[in-house]
């Protein structure tokens, strides 16, 4: 399906415009929204009924993708995934992180700080798929540590053990696409509202393409130039390619 994509100036716009005073979304909305869509990919992808590994290793980056990466996490849980969320570098800036992380520690979902060993979870006998919500549109290279390592050691496994990239692929450039030699390509990607140019460099053959974040009704599509998407029923995705 051929899809129109926004810059990433314009989805930062896009997001300001749907948190402003006059729509008035908060963040928690579209976060909650976001990362549910996420775990539906997840599943939709990997349906539990098709295998017995019920790992999901979710690696969460320090602003709101990673937050993304957190619901996501809480929502594997409830499809009955068994999420392991490795969270180096806790966003501190609002206690609305700290109160996700506790949820997932109510949900008994481990949460690895920097320190611990999170790449004994880079397993594809166990683990069914890496969920990369480490940086999205705002991410700017190059990378900087500790990401700079885990990138490395997703590059090394990417083969054997699938990534669900969430918005954005880790370490591309947001509009220009895989910029470094050593990029990630993930095995899925789910763009939020809508794509952003990156995603049009992405090779239908390796990446699975859906669209997420179902919350923009179809005159705000208009207004930033996309159409809206055509999902299905209650579905909180839809697959843009291959189809
Ligand atoms: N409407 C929607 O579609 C929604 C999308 N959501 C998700 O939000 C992200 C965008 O979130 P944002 O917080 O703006 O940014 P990121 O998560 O992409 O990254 C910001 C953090 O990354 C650090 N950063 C940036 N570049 C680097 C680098 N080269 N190396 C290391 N760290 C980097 C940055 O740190 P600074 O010190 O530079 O500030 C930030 O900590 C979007 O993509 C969606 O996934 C929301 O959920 C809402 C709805
Ligand atoms: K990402």
């Amino acid at each position: 399906m051929p899809f129109k994509t926004v810059t990433s100036k314009l989805a930062a716009q896009l997001d300001r415009d749907l948190m402003g005073p006059e729509i008035g979304f908060t963040l928690e909305q579209l976060m909650e929204l976001a990362g549910f869509s996420v775990a539906q990919a997840v599943l939709k992808e990997y349906p539990l009924a098709a295998s017995t590994k019920t790992q999901v290793l979710v690696l969460a980056g320090p602003g709101n993708n990673g937050g993304d990466g957190l619901v996501c996490a809480r929502h594997l849980k409830l499809f009955g995934f068994h999420p392991v969320v490795y969270y180096p570098k806790p966003n501190s800036k609002t206690p609305f992180f700290s109160r996700l992380v506790n949820q997932l520690k109510f949900f008994n979902i481990p949460v690895l700080n920097v320190d611990e060993n999170w790449t004994q979870f880079l397993d594809s006998d166990s683990t069914v798929c890496v969920v990369d919500a480490l940086f999205g549109f705002s991410f700017k290279p190059p990378v900087r540590e500790p990401f700079g390592s885990i990138l490395q050691q997703l590059h090394k496994v990417q083969d054997r053990l699938p990534i669900v990239s969430v918005d954005v692929p880790t370490g591309w450039d947001v509009d220009e696409g895989p910029v470094e030699p050593n990029s990630i390509i993930p095995k899925v990607l789910v763009s939020l509202t809508v794509p952003k140019p990156c995603a049009s460099k992405i090779d239908s053959l390796e990446t699975q393409h859906y669209v997420g974040g179902r919350f923009v009704p179809a005159e705000f599509a208009h207004k930033y130039k996309f159409e809206p998407f055509p999902y299905e029923n209650a579905d909180q995705v839809v697959k843009l390619s291959p189809n």
